[in-house]
């Protein structure tokens, strides 16, 4: 629900942390995430960007703390349950069907969405209603004229703006994306960076991002962590100029161009 008192959180992490064995990765970590902002999670390696970001959508259960969701508490949900409620994390390049074509991509998502994944003999109206919504979400992300490729033979770049349109088919209102530029050339970072801000529009979304060009071009507000905990929260200029985080850093930044 709307906090009508104060700042409107999409969602909040209230001293999240886990354990293994007797290390913690994370450790009390505080979130609060605006509704409507892009807010990227940070570090050097090891920092615990990615079991905190799989904390957030549920892929591994907190050993401390609560996670709240449209003033929800979700500390005990599954992933799948996070999804019905409106948030979303971007499905692994692995997760899409190579032998699909593109459309048929997002028609599964679409289906899968609509809880029709299993249901094969779906009258073909149904289906087309699908392909026109499937077409709408390709247009959006720029695969407008290769929804007949199969999703193999797209370029790298191409099968993450795929891997965006099948995550906006579940129609989130928080997105997660975890390093959405990893592995990828100049040539495609300019374009997804783009899609990024485009899809946010009226969407919270949660980065976790090692190009800190992409960062500093679509956060609204940054929270570092380093060896598990939160060294500072800021804007990019903020945390970017704080000389714990140049610290943090030494020796360790990674495609800060
Ligand atoms: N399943 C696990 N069992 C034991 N230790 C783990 C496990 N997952 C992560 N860790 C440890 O927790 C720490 C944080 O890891 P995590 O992957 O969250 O960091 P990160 O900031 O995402 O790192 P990178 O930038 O290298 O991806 C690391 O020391 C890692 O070795």
């Amino acid at each position: 629900m709307a906090n009508t008192t104060g700042p409107d959180y999409a969602l909040e992490a209230r001293g999240i942390g886990k354990q293994f064995g007797s290390f913690w990765a994370v450790k009390d970590v505080h979130l609060r995430i605006p509704r409507g902002s892009i807010h990227a999670l940070i570090g050097p390696n090891g920092a615990g960007k990615t079991t905190c970001f799989n904390l957030l959508t549920k892929t591994l259960q907190p050993s401390t703390g609560q996670i709240i969701l449209n003033g929800e508490d979700i500390s005990g949900l599954r992933t799948s349950d996070v999804a019905k409620r409106g948030m979303v994390r971007s499905f692994q390049i692995s997760a899409i069907f190579a032998d699909m074509t593109v459309l048929e991509n997002v028609r599964v998502a679409l289906q899968s969405a609509h809880g029709r994944a299993f249901r094969f003999l779906s009258p073909i109206s149904s289906i087309r209603g699908l392909d026109t919504r499937a077409r709408e979400l390709l247009a959006d992300v720029g695969l407008a004229d290769a929804e007949t490729a199969k999703a193999a033979d797209l370029s790298y770049g191409k099968k993450r703006a795929l891997e965006i349109a099948t995550t906006l088919a579940l129609d989130p209102q928080v997105m997660l994306l975890d390093e959405p530029t990893a592995g990828m050339g100049h040539e495609d970072i300019e374009p997804i960076t783009q899609l990024i801000r485009k899809v946010s529009a009226g969407r919270t979304i949660v980065i976790v991002e090692h190009n800190l060009s992409v960062v500093s071009t679509l956060s609204d507000r940054i929270t570092v962590l380093q060896a598990g905990q939160v060294l500072m929260e800021g804007t990019y200029p903020e945390v970017s100029a704080d000389e714990r985080v140049i610290a943090a850093y030494m020796g360790g930044v990674e495609d800060a161009h």
